[in-house]
């Protein structure tokens, strides 16, 4: 396809794909995919996500905000909103699987690649930092964990039956559809973006995938 007509996700997807495919088949993803994976492992990462999301939530909640401030459309509420709630759901879902799985959630420390990811959240949830950045940044990591747990699921998989659940959580179709949205919002906002502020974004859509990258590695290291 001609780089012109190419949606600007669509473009640093095909520009930066080998770090892409860095975030989206980890080796923790890929222990999951062939259930060579250590228990330990996924306890560790379940325990950190667990204190990644809560402080996804004022991050996501700062998007809103600037949805309704800067956004040229209306649409853009409901579809942040609606990833507000299921966030909700989350959050609960996590308490659930941490008692199945022997953790106690009041006890975790964060380690040192959360607090580096949720320090780059924080520094995000500025007022000064331009929507059209914020949700782009918001969307890849979104997408990441789409495309990686997807491929827990997908054809060829052998992920372990306990572990379907989780795999579920990022990779069934309605959070996929919600990601494209994301993804088409982003688009949308690219599109009338300055060149320091489509410089901006994309440079948060590395520092993203790096962070997932070493996110996926903590959890492998445990
Ligand atoms: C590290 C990480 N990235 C992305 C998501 C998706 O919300 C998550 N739960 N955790």
């Amino acid at each position: 396809m001609d780089e012109e007509m190419m949606n600007m996700t669509e473009a640093w997807l095909r520009n930066h794909r080998l770090l892409y495919t860095g975030a989206t088949r980890s080796p923790f993803i890929l222990s999951i995919h062939d259930a060579t994976i250590n228990f330990v492992s996924f306890k560790t990462w379940l325990a950190q996500d667990y204190l990644f999301v809560r402080a996804f939530v004022p991050f996501v909640a700062s998007i809103l905000i600037k949805a309704c401030k800067e956004s040229d459309d209306d649409g853009d509420m409901e579809i942040i909103l609606g990833g507000m709630a299921a966030l909700e759901d989350e959050i609960n879902w996590f308490k659930r699987e941490a008692t199945n799985w022997g953790i106690s959630l009041s006890e975790v420390v964060p380690q040192q690649a959360n607090i580096n990811y949720c320090r780059f959240l924080e520094s995000l949830m500025s007022p000064e930092v331009e929507y059209t950045v914020a949700i782009t940044a918001f969307w890849a990591t979104e997408a990441v964990y789409q495309e990686s747990f997807a491929h827990c699921l997908g054809e060829g998989s052998k992920t372990p039956p306990e572990l379907k659940e989780t795999c579920a959580r990022w990779g069934n179709e309605g959070f996929g559809l919600y990601c494209q949205s994301l993804q088409r919002i982003a688009d949308r906002c690219l599109r009338t973006a300055s060149e320091e502020e489509l410089k901006k974004a994309e440079v948060l859509f590395l520092s993203v995938l790096e962070h997932e990258v070493e996110f996926w590695n903590m959890s492998m290291a445990a």
